[in-house]
């Protein structure tokens, strides 16, 4: 894992010299439009049959990166290469790897899923009875079989992402794109693609997935680069990412008119664990965070229950009244406002 503070390194991220053969590599990518710079620098690598996440709000480059990636936007500077090779829109064989799910459906709606999808593989130069397979296997993985012959247009919007997903992986792609494949669609198909997502990424493909989702890049990804205002802020597996995060437990005290600023709310054994913060709301949250309760030094480890009964007791002696207990568990919408101080909604 790699947690940068700005200005990111301009060196290749050293994950991406440790593989062999990445099936996507983006080596300091950066484009403007006028004045706006979309993407400042990325750099990222995804290796065969991995899914790798870009997760950041709306405007953070997400998209201008992705389209810079399939080759639709030329970059100012830096490059990208595919299964090895420098990659270009120029190279049509190479663009025949790509696999593309834009943001904007791209589908035609007067055809019928089936239609679509031959339509597609054709495109890809796909024909005979290896196009009709391979027809019934998108149709079978976006779950369309029963409604194939329908016209795209009487579909929900789920479907109708489905289908859209089902068109870029007609001709097995080796790199396979997906920007905010889930934007509109109801929990089933959601539940459905993420599905097909995994399905393909076992199969070999190598997958990136932008979304601000963050529960759906914690379901699916096996490594994550944190994006915002065009630069990678951090990268790395989930895990490694939400290391130095850790739990903290909050309790919110409504404190006596005598000591309105909680300070007399803890026992004195005890308060240095604790952070105090009154809020505009004249409620006391004390945060206590895991770690201060491993250390317990010469007089033995401070376990949770050994901790919180004596300060509960004391809380409601001095005349506090309990109003909630929160636990903030690690996660990446933590990690980005860590990273960032806003959040991945903003
Ligand atoms: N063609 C363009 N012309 C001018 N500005 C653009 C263009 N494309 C993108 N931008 C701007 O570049 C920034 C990054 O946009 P981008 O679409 O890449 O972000 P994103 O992370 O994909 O966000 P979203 O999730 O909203 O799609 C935004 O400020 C956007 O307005």
């Amino acid at each position: 894992m790699s947690i940068a503070s700005a200005p990111p390194p301009k060196s290749v991220p050293a994950a991406i010299g440790r593989r062999t053969t990445a099936a996507l590599r983006l080596t300091n990518l950066r484009k403007t439009f006028g004045d706006l710079t979309a993407v400042a620098d990325v750099s990222l690598e995804v290796a065969p049959g991995e899914i790798f996440g870009l997760l950041g709000p709306n405007g953070a480059g997400k998209s201008t990166t992705m389209m810079i990636a399939c080759g639709v936007l030329p970059a100012d500077a830096g490059t990208v290469e595919l299964d090895g090779e420098p990659f270009s829109p120029q190279r049509r064989d190479l663009r025949r790897k790509l696999g593309v799910v834009p943001q904007e459906l791209a589908i035609y709606p007067e055809l019928t899923a089936r239609q679509n999808l031959r339509f597609f593989g054709k495109l890809y130069g796909l024909r005979g009875a290896d196009l009709d397979a391979r027809i019934a296997d998108a149709l079978d993985r976006t779950g369309l079989t029963n409604r194939a012959d329908d016209r795209a247009e009487h579909y929900s919007g789920g479907m109708k992402r489905r289908l859209n997903f089902g068109c870029a992986l007609l001709h097995r792609p080796t790199v396979l794109i997906l920007d905010e494949p889930t934007v509109g669609v109801d929990p089933q198909s959601r539940t459905h693609l993420l599905t097909s997502v995994k399905d393909v990424a076992a199969e070999g493909t190598a997958v990136i997935y932008a979304s601000h989702y963050m529960e759906e890049v914690e379901e699916i990804c096996d490594r994550v680069a944190v994006v915002d205002a065009g630069r990678v802020l951090a990268r790395g597996t989930i895990p490694d990412l939400l290391a130095p995060l850790e739990s903290v437990l909050r309790l919110h005290v409504r404190p006596p008119d005598s000591d309105r600023d909680g300070e007399r709310l803890l026992p004195a054994a005890f308060a240095p664990l604790f952070d105090r913060d009154l809020q505009a709301d004249g409620i006391v949250v004390f945060a206590l965070p895991r770690s201060r309760l491993s250390g317990g030094g010469a007089g033995g480890a401070q376990t949770l229950s050994g901790v919180l009964a004596p300060v509960l007791e004391q809380i409601r002696d001095a005349g506090g009244q309990l109003e909630a207990v929160h636990t903030d568990e690690p996660n990446l919408e933590r990690l980005f406002l860590e990273l960032t101080g806003h959040t991945l909604r903003d």
